[in-house]
């Protein structure tokens, strides 16, 4: 915590809020002493100039106190805000840039309530920490001096009382600490439960599992509900016992204070003030306990913060910047895989093993093969998502490590499988791929992506766009993902699976745009596709199968080599596509089963 302290505060304000506090102290601790000279010396001897003198005395103290509170909370809050506000950016924003991996360690739910609910609590204790937890303890050891001076005897009754609220507290703590993680660890279950109910709200419903996800939520809510309920019961029962205790302690002290005034061993101003100060060493104890209990649950969040906000980068940028790509080529770029390998932390198996091949600019290279073969895993590394665990990647000879990821994705244009789109409009989506693009370029945009149609008609360019395009059907959400990819001028354009909820005359028409467009036909397109018809035109096909090429070449090449291709085809086409291909046929006859 004390590092988030250190990191997030400023040293000035911080220290004028301490500087006011000190004096808040100070004038606050003053006041009883001046009250007792003025019972004693002015009311005891009826000297009225002498009360008239404490009494404006009194006045000038008792508003500097106010003064310097005023100063000191205007700087605690301010500071605080502050110190939430940036360490909720700093936390979104390690976010933004975390790996692929990362991001999947942690899941969604607990970055959310670290990001939100954890930094809140942090905001909370430095805010109390500059007021109450430094003053407590300042007007617990200064109270304690000054009733000292005022009576020795009367001192005694603190004897008991102090070890008495000691053990409530300490018994208190021990009951409420271990709760606290769990608190959070069940917000985030919470978090997490809420968040799937809304995903999948659909799937939910479809498989009539309704009941079923009502009642886990309820299981998550029930049981966070328990935990808080028994930790706040025992944070709470400790103020009725303190407040037990600091009753019966003023009680004995007027006890004893008037048996020490009737042998006339003291005056009636000192018992009032020591009143009064028996009274601010109760409180500062009653608040430092409340400090207590709330440090090792911001303790809890600052473990939790710093987990996201230290987790080391496996994507680093290079120290020294190689030439960006678009300035150093003109137009033409290679991309090449050499024996490129890669492993997820946790796998058993690389989920692509020795993968080497070359595309050229204006060429396009199809990827094919099952469902976990690699594919997108490939598409990611070539956005460095994630980086090679083995070879290298290279464009036009720079290996994409040298490159930093913001000069490489300014050459870099990608459709992931799921199409996101963010709420706001059409237009505010295409803004994404190219912050200036004019009306015109979102129309042509719009146009190769087949999406021009159903734009015009529901409302243009200014048509909303509801959260995760809720208000588009999954075609249409793939199809404004393309637009947003290809209204981006760059050098490489990857679609992973993006073609997949597109019928066949849509698919086709749209990679004829892309192809014959004057903006793309120089880049390279790489398309991850499942079906034979997406990848047969492409110049390049790239067959995987558990993570290694089991052929590459063009489409007439691999249906007569590629055992694994003339699989693909045999489950998609007909009997009659296969015979119009000849060639397929013909192949297929030899050895795998008959068509
Ligand atoms: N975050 C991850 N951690 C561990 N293993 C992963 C992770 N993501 C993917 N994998 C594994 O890596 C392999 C390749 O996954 P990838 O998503 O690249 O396949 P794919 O060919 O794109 O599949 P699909 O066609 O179903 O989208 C799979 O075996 C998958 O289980």
């Amino acid at each position: 915590m004390l590092t988030i302290g250190r990191r997030y505060l400023q040293a000035w304000p911080v220290f004028l809020a301490l500087l006011f506090l000190v004096i808040q102290v100070i004038t606050n601790l003053a006041l009883p002493t001046i009250t007792a000279a003025l019972i004693n010396q002015g009311i005891g001897k009826h000297d009225l100039p002498y009360i008239w003198q404490k009494g404006a005395v009194m006045l000038v103290v008792a508003l500097l106190s106010w003064l310097s509170a005023l100063i000191n909370v205007y700087y605690a809050s301010k500071q605080s805000q502050l110190l939430g506000r940036k360490l909720r950016q700093d936390v979104f924003k390690k976010i933004m840039f975390m790996d692929n991996a990362a991001f999947h360690e942690f899941g969604d739910s607990t970055l959310i309530t670290r990001t939100t609910n954890d930094v809140t609590q942090l905001q909370n204790v430095f805010q109390t920490m500059l007021r109450m937890m430094l003053m407590a303890p300042m007007m617990l050891i200064g109270s304690i001096v000054m009733a000292f001076q005022l009576s020795h005897d009367l001192m005694l009754v603190f004897a008991v009382s102090l070890p008495l609220l000691t053990l409530a507290v300490v018994t208190n703590m021990m009951i409420a600490m271990p709760r606290f993680r769990a608190m959070q660890g069940l917000v985030d279950k919470i978090n997490l439960v809420f968040q799937q109910g809304l995903t999948g709200v659909r799937v939910i419903r479809a498989f009539n599992r309704d009941d079923f996800e009502v009642e886990k939520f309820d299981q998550a809510n029930r049981d966070l509900t328990h935990t808080t309920r028994v930790v706040l019961t025992t944070v709470a029962m400790l103020m009725p016992i303190m407040t037990v205790i600091l009753s019966f302690s003023n009680v004995a002290i007027v006890w004893f204070g008037a048996e020490l005034i009737g042998k006339n061993a003291m005056p009636m101003g000192n018992l009032v003030a020591f009143l009064t100060y028996a009274t601010q060493i109760l409180m500062s104890f009653m608040q430092l306990s409340a400090v207590a209990v709330m440090v090792p649950r911001a303790q809890v969040s600052a473990m939790r913060v710093r987990e996201v906000l230290e987790r080391k980068d496996v994507v680093l940028d290079p120290k020294i910047e190689t030439k960006p790509l678009s300035s150093s080529q003109e137009g033409h770029v290679t991309l090449t895989f050499d024996q490129v390998a890669f492993k997820f932390d946790e796998a058993k198996r690389e989920a692509l093993s020795d993968l080497s091949f070359e595309v050229k600019s204006g060429q396009t290279l199809a990827i094919i093969g099952g469902t976990g073969s690699g594919k997108s895993t490939l598409i990611s590394l070539i956005a460095r998502l994630m980086d090679v665990t083995h070879g290298g990647i290279f464009l036009s000879g720079t290996d994409i490590r040298q490159l930093s990821q913001h000069t490489l994705h300014q050459d870099v244009s990608m459709t992931q499988q799921k199409a996101v789109l963010f709420s706001g409009t059409v237009r505010s989506n295409l803004y994404f791929g190219k912050p200036d693009a004019s009306d015109e370029e979102m129309w042509e945009a719009l146009s190769l992506a087949q999406a021009d149609d159903f734009v015009r008609e529901q409302g243009g360019l200014a048509l909303e766009v509801e959260q995760n395009g809720a208000n588009f059907s999954g075609g249409q959400r793939q199809r404004l993902a393309i637009a947003r990819t290809l209204i981006k001028p760059a050098k490489l354009y990857l679609f992973d699976d993006s073609f997949s909820a597109l019928d066949f005359a849509t698919d086709a028409k749209l990679r004829h745009a892309i192809n014959t467009s004057n903006r793309h036909q120089e880049a390279i397109k790489i398309i991850v596709a499942q079906r034979i018809a997406t990848v047969m035109s492409a110049d390049q096909i790239l067959v995987l199968e558990n993570g290694r090429c089991v052929g590459y070449g063009t489409h007439q090449m691999l249906a007569k080599t590629c055992p694994q291709y003339q699989e693909i085809m045999r489950s998609q086409l007909s009997d009659q596509d296969l015979e119009k291909m000849g060639v397929a046929h013909a192949e297929f006859s030899k050895g795998g089963p008959s068509l």
